[in-house]
């Protein structure tokens, strides 16, 4: 893919946020990056999604530094870069204020592995974060959002379960293309829908088990022994 397609495969992500319903008003951002050259591309900040072009996308660099377009990046962008330099096998991140999704974030409630539909994307429950402390939140609040997205992640593979839920904030989603991402923005929202419906009727219903969990994602990411088969 050229640097050119991606840009517009970045403003075409932001686009389908809105269509998706995950977004509304200007919340949310899509951005992905260019892993040969380290340059990432998001949308602009405050720019209505209706009138977005591939040309209002700001290209910032993996460090943090100069931006080249007339517009300013997202207010987001730090969070996006911290979480591309700590996971080098992602290519695109996604953040919206989705429904059902900020509910759980709103709540500091992970959302448990209650279905196939969850296991058939993400393997194992969506976390939540840690909430920020005063001095993240008034010295470097919006780099401080991707640390602890990274620190909710300790020893687990980003591709695995690729979304978090930030205390207090909403959810943040990845993948290896734009289109990945907003694919796991999307089912994530679904998802959340159902756990939340779920609890409705059982505050005290259980996860399904590791076997099934793993039986659904392994069969749909082609790692299973059955792969092919069922
Ligand atoms: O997290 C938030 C708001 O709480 C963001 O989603 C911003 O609202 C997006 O702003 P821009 O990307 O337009 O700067």
């Amino acid at each position: 893919m050229t640097f050119a397609d991606l840009r517009d495969a970045v403003c075409k992500a932001n686009i389908d946020t809105v269509r998706h319903g995950l977004v509304k008003a200007t919340f949310g951002n899509a951005s992905a990056i260019d892993r040969e050259t380290g340059r990432v591309i998001i949308k602009p900040s405050g720019v209505p999604f209706e009138v977005m072009t591939p040309d209002d996308m700001v290209i910032a660099d993996l460090t943090g530094g100069a931006y080249d377009n007339r517009l300013r990046p997202s207010s987001d962008l730090d969070t996006h870069l911290v979480l591309y330099r700590a996971f080098p096998e992602i290519g695109a991140v996604v953040h919206t204020h989705s429904t059902f999704a900020t509910i759980f974030a709103q709540a500091r409630t992970p959302i448990p592995t209650f279905g196939t539909t969850h296991a058939d994307y993400f393997h194992g429950e969506i976390r939540v974060t840690r909430n920020l402390t005063d001095e993240e939140i008034r010295d470097r609040y919006v780099a401080a959002t991707g640390n602890v997205i990274v620190e909710a992640f300790e020893g687990r593979d980003p591709l695995e379960v690729p979304a978090i839920l930030v205390a207090g904030h909403g959810p943040f989603a990845w993948g290896r293309t734009p289109e990945e991402a907003v694919l796991h923005a999307t089912i994530l929202e679904e998802v959340a829908k159902m756990a939340w419906h779920s609890m409705m009727l059982d505050r005290n219903l259980p996860p399904i088990s590791q076997s099934l969990m793993d039986r659904h994602y392994r069969r749909k990411h082609g790692t299973g022994a059955t792969y092919g088969q069922d």
